[in-house]
């Protein structure tokens, strides 16, 4: 009965802007659960009375809270004890596996704003320069969490596609964010090795809290620098830029550096997402980065946008395809 009633064309509308009313709300719900440590919490089953009282809030209406995010799928209510799912835990908790509210409350910080402000050409609004090392210095421990919780798996799944990959030994990953990706690269093959270049405040990160464990360190070289301005190391096999060709100075010439760093036989892989019909799709990507867009950030490529710089930079074939990602469609493009 409710699936006839909703199946037609006339309730699409009304039901996308229902739907679109409630989703403010839902991210508070959620961005109150990870900045209270809430799922730290529900690790043991709790009422809303121990929960309110631990947190000092009002205990009817942390109730009717919890019931929310039970709602919405993101916890479990039995008897009146609330607790985790245990499918969701490593994700939630701020010390499981793959943790990701380090992530979506600095997500939330970039991606939202007063649009009416910005419309109307405020400054008063929080600035943003992505171009900065603050910037990425800010933005580190989320990406950190970003690539353990999921995006790791997906770029090496990416890499491991390649026809080359099974004789990769060198590997350059450019502007990588964190150490995630060349950690499962070196794990993979104990004769691979991965060079990182990087800004240094995220580079002295990796090699002072991400590597200082990790069995294999010698095999993950970690340059603090510039890309547009170090010298790319020789020989490589790989060479991997993910979310980040936005900041070269001049893409063609970047391009052309990594061209000449590739050993005979070597691939160059780019991870980006690309915009198309005008800039208007996909809309995970403009809705997505509006905000910064508005803020001077309006960095993402137009489709083939890569394709053609990496022909101009002297691949002589190039191919392109997509990938579905937890962020968008992203195009996976290749100059070999
Ligand atoms: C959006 S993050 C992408 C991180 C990772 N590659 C990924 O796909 O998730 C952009 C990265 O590029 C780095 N970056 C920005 N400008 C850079 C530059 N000029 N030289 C080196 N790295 C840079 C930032 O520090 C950050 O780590």
């Amino acid at each position: 009965m409710v699936n006839s009633v909703m199946n037609k064309q006339d309730n699409l509308l009304p039901a996308t802007l229902f739907d679109l009313v409630q989703a403010p709300l839902r991210w508070q719900v959620v961005k109150i659960a990870f900045s209270q440590g809430i799922f730290d919490h529900l690790v043991t089953p709790l009422t809303a009375q121990d929960l309110a009282t631990k947190l000092g809030f009002d205990a009817v209406r942390c109730e009717l809270y919890l019931n929310a995010l039970c709602a919405m799928g993101l916890i479990e209510k039995q008897q009146g004890l609330f607790a985790n799912r245990a499918e969701y835990g490593d994700f939630l908790r701020s010390d499981g596996k793959k943790s990701i509210g380090e992530l979506f409350l600095q997500l939330s910080q970039t991606r939202h704003d007063d649009l009416e402000l910005l419309l109307r050409g405020a400054e008063k609004t929080v600035p943003l320069d992505m171009n900065s090392e603050e910037h990425w210095d800010g933005a580190a421990k989320s990406l950190l969490a970003f690539h353990r919780a999921v995006a790791g798996k997906q770029m090496f799944a990416c890499l491991s596609e390649l026809p080359e990959w099974e004789n990769a030994r060198h590997v350059l990953d450019i502007g990588a964010g964190s150490s995630i990706l060349a950690q499962g690269i070196v794990t993979s093959h104990p004769a691979r090795q991965v060079t990182i270049i990087d800004l240094p405040p995220l580079a002295r990160r990796m090699k002072q809290e991400q590597l200082v464990d990790f069995p294999a360190r010698e095999r993950v070289n970690v340059i603090e620098g510039d890309f547009n301005l170090v010298d790319l190391p020789e020989k490589q096999d790989v060479i991997w830029a993910s979310m980040t060709l936005y900041y070269a100075r001049d893409l063609e010439a970047l391009l052309r550096r990594c061209h000449k760093a590739l050993a005979p036989g070597g691939v160059f892989v780019s991870f980006h997402e690309e915009l198309c019909q005008e800039r208007t799709a996909p809309e995970s990507h403009i809705v997505g980065r509006l905000v910064p867009a508005m803020k001077g950030n309006a960095t993402s490529f137009d489709k083939d946008q890569i394709a053609q710089a990496v022909r101009a930079a002297g691949f002589a074939s190039v191919s392109v395809r997509t990938v579905q990602t937890v962020v968008g469609p992203m195009a996976v493009t290749v100059g070999r």
